[in-house]
């Protein structure tokens, strides 16, 4: 590019922003035009589907690598197109999602992350509550951790999946850096750190070290925790969120034991996502009890069509006699796809309890 004066850049820069806001706008009505169509077929249910927005956001993120992108990463201009598409959505039908609060929370941040800002987001404070909120139609969707990469399987989400008739719908993952917020100004002046359990588990080695005399308390969320601080004194582990929500000083950042700590969260809502070339089924399963190499014959239909199992977690069959456990499982494809469908099948002989969870897109940011 030649060299541009400062007056120059400015007067292309206008005129390109006259031209991204002309294109939104164009956007923003087919978005309605597509509403439009929806109803006129009859659909009366939300607009939002998960496959196509995945499909948008890996078409921007393709677009990005091509020739005519960058300099912004992949993940910038996902993000920019999640917010584009938001907006869209919300002039036709705005989502209602319920996520694990209260306000601060990682959850939100997840929540935020997946459906962009043009949501109405109702923080709740169970994850029981998220489950019976979507069920009831109160929210669209719900936004719940499953697992996080240090702390391990979130259980309480785990065993409302058992029962539930809603179907996972999406995935989101969260790299998750913790920090120590508080009033005070220096870490020698807290006598009480708050957190989450799983917060704990996350920077056990730091507090260990740095924090080795403060009293730790574990509390329902990071944002309960952060409030707390911000109340009482002490301090909070939690995200910086929940530092601008409550005006804490941030005393130590980035705490996390391991820099590549990451949570799972799992949609949840009523709709079944068609495939997208890039899934991901999950199930829940129990082995027929007192079989020798009962879990072997469940997990040998996948080995031998050679998918990719990307997780297995165990929760114990509460209230039964003998030792049992459902196996919750991951594997990629789609339930719809004819490979994952013959798989299927065999697993669901070969269990005594079986449950399709959810076919749904592969996170994309
Ligand atoms: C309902 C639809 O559109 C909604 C709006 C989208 C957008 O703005 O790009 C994408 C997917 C849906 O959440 C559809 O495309 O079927």
């Amino acid at each position: 590019m030649p060299e541009l004066t400062l007056q120059d850049a400015r007067v292309k820069i206008d005129a390109l922003d006259d031209q991204i806001q002309r294109l939104i706008s164009a956007r923003a009505r087919v978005a309605q035009e597509v509403a439009r169509i929806k109803q006129r077929q009859g659909d009366t249910g939300d607009h939002y589907r998960p496959s196509r927005e995945a499909e948008v956001l890996r078409r921007a993120m393709a677009r990005n690598s091509g020739a005519d992108g960058g300099p912004l990463t992949d993940e910038v201009i996902a993000r920019l197109m999640r917010e584009i598409m938001s907006a869209c959505l919300s002039l036709e039908s705005p989502l209602t999602v319920a996520y694990l609060g209260p306000e601060g929370t990682y959850t939100q941040a997840a929540a935020l992350k997946h459906f962009g800002d043009s949501v109405t987001v109702r923080p709740l404070g169970a994850v029981d509550e998220i489950f019976r909120d979507v069920e009831s139609g109160a929210a669209d969707y719900g936004v719940v951790p499953v697992e996080n990469s240090i702390g391990g399987v979130v259980t309480h989400t785990l065993d409302a999946l058992v029962h539930t008739k809603l179907r996972i719908c999406g995935e989101v993952m969260l790299p998750v850096h913790h920090h120590l917020l508080s009033r005070e100004t220096s870490l020698a002046s807290v006598g009480t750190v708050y957190a989450h359990p799983q917060s704990f588990a996350q920077t056990r080695k730091w507090l260990d070290a740095r924090m080795g005399k403060a009293e730790r308390e574990v509390v329902s969320s990071n944002g309960e925790a952060a409030r707390i601080a911000s109340e009482k004194g002490g301090a909070a582990i939690a995200g910086l969120p929940a530092a601008r929500l409550y005006g804490l000083n941030i005393l130590a950042s980035n705490i996390e034991d391991d820099p590549g700590n990451t949570t799972r969260f799992l949609i949840i809502g009523k709709q079944d996502p068609s495939a997208t070339g890039e899934d991901v089924t999950s199930l829940v399963a129990t082995a027929h009890r007192n079989q020798p190499g009962a879990l072997f014959t469940l997990l040998k239909p996948l080995a031998d069509a050679q998918i990719d199992m990307t997780r297995i977690e165990s929760r114990p069959v509460r209230g039964s006699p003998v030792p049992d456990f459902y196996f919750f499982i991951d594997f990629g494809g789609h339930a719809s796809d004819a490979k994952s469908r013959a798989v299927l099948d065999q697993v669901r002989a070969n269990a005594a309890f079986f449950k399709i969870l959810g076919s749904y897109p592969k996170a994309v940011i």
